[in-house]
């Protein structure tokens, strides 16, 4: 299996950066980005201000505004925000080159994964799932990074696997893609949490057993969906919690800390043009959860925060109210 001939969809920060990683060993990488000031600036100046300001770009990467001229690719790394993925996959040129998916989120109103929704629109494209701890002016700039590449066939996820590797690039192969799914979807809202207790300064005792409990929250979702364990405690899941429980850098972890300083969710996220995945992943993720009958007191914490319909000191007091359990059940 070769993929000579790589395709980018998505000019955002994260598309961007797997551009420039795809670029690093001299590769052409075609960047599919939505937004004509992108294209241009791209391709006349190897850089996009608007989503990763300051990091110049290889000039192997060029931009384009068709999603047409990504017909011949062998292979499609997809990076637009999840609500989106449906929309862009149905106006892709017909092929069956493989989908590299790398939005982290779930589908409002159908409660699909990235992947289903994919299989969905493109039956005839296999699918591989890409997910770990990567903030992308990190990844740009060729800071090291390892991240987990799921794809239900093996041979073809460590081929894939093997074309996206770098010297500053690492990724580890693995078959579960819900996995991999589930982990990067429910830490975006874990991340908001914790922003929370950043934003109404509960202090790190509180931040330390949000992403302990968080994570518990995770895993039984996630043996529900069908995820295995250790996909969940690997980069795709703990990872991804660590990291964007950690920092400001986190568009999920900051609209956290607006929520915990009390700005409203109408408020934070009015007129953004960048993605705070969690925002639309914690209702669905809420549903989906009671649907399969699993407890998920925390992503209830932030999607009532989120919904305005509680304030930051009852969404604390209720969770801590709650009654006293074996803590591996
Ligand atoms: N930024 C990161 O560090 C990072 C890292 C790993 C994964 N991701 C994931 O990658 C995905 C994309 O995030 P990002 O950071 O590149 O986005 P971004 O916030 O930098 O940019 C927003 C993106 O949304 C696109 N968009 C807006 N409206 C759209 C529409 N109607 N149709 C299609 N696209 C539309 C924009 O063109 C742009 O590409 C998200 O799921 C995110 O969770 C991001
Ligand atoms: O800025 P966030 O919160 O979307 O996080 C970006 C990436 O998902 C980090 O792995």
């Amino acid at each position: 299996m070769s993929f000579t001939k790589l395709g980018v969809i998505g000019g955002g920060a994260w598309g961007t950066a797997m551009a420039q990683v795809i670029a690093s060993d001299g590769s052409d990488v075609l960047l599919w980005a939505r937004e004509a000031e992108v294209v241009d600036s791209v391709n006349a100046s190897h850089a996009n201000p608007l989503f990763l300001p300051v990091i110049p770009l290889s000039p192997k990467i060029r931009a384009t505004a068709a999603l047409a001229d990504l017909a011949d690719c062998d292979a499609l790394v997809i990076v637009v925000p999840a609500q989106f993925l449906r929309s862009v996959l149905a106006e892709l040129p017909a092929g069956d080159a493989p989908l590299i998916l790398c939005a982290k989120g779930i589908e409002a109103g159908t409660q699909l994964l990235m992947s289903e929704v994919a299989a969905e629109v493109r039956p005839a494209s296999p699918i591989a799932v890409l997910s770990g701890p990567t903030f992308a002016h990190e990844v740009a700039a060729g800071q090291p990074t390892a991240i987990t590449l799921a794809c239900a066939d093996a041979d073809l996820g460590r081929a894939l696997a093997a074309r996206l590797a770098r010297p500053g690039f690492r990724p580890y192969s693995s078959d579960d893609v819900v996995g991999a799914e589930i982990g990067g979807a429910v830490k975006n809202v874990l991340a908001i949490a914790c922003g929370v207790v950043e934003g109404a300064g509960l202090g790190q005792n509180a931040r330390a057993a949000l992403i302990s409990r968080g994570f518990a929250e995770m895993v039984r979702f996630g043996l529900a969906r069908g995820a295995r364990v250790e996909t969940l405690s690997g980069l795709a899941g703990l990872g991804d919690l660590v990291l964007t429980c950690s920092s400001t850098s986190s568009r999920n972890f900051s609209l956290g800390k607006g929520l915990g300083e009390g700005i409203p969710a109408s408020e934070l996220l009015a007129d953004r043009r960048t993605v705070a995945e969690g925002a639309s992943t914690a209702p669905v993720l809420a549903q989906a959860a009671k649907a399969v009958g699993v407890e998920m007191p925390i992503v209830g914490a932030v999607n009532a925060l989120l919904a305005g319909e509680a304030s930051v000191r009852a969404v604390v007091d209720q969770l801590l109210a709650r009654p006293l359990r074996a803590e591996g059940a």
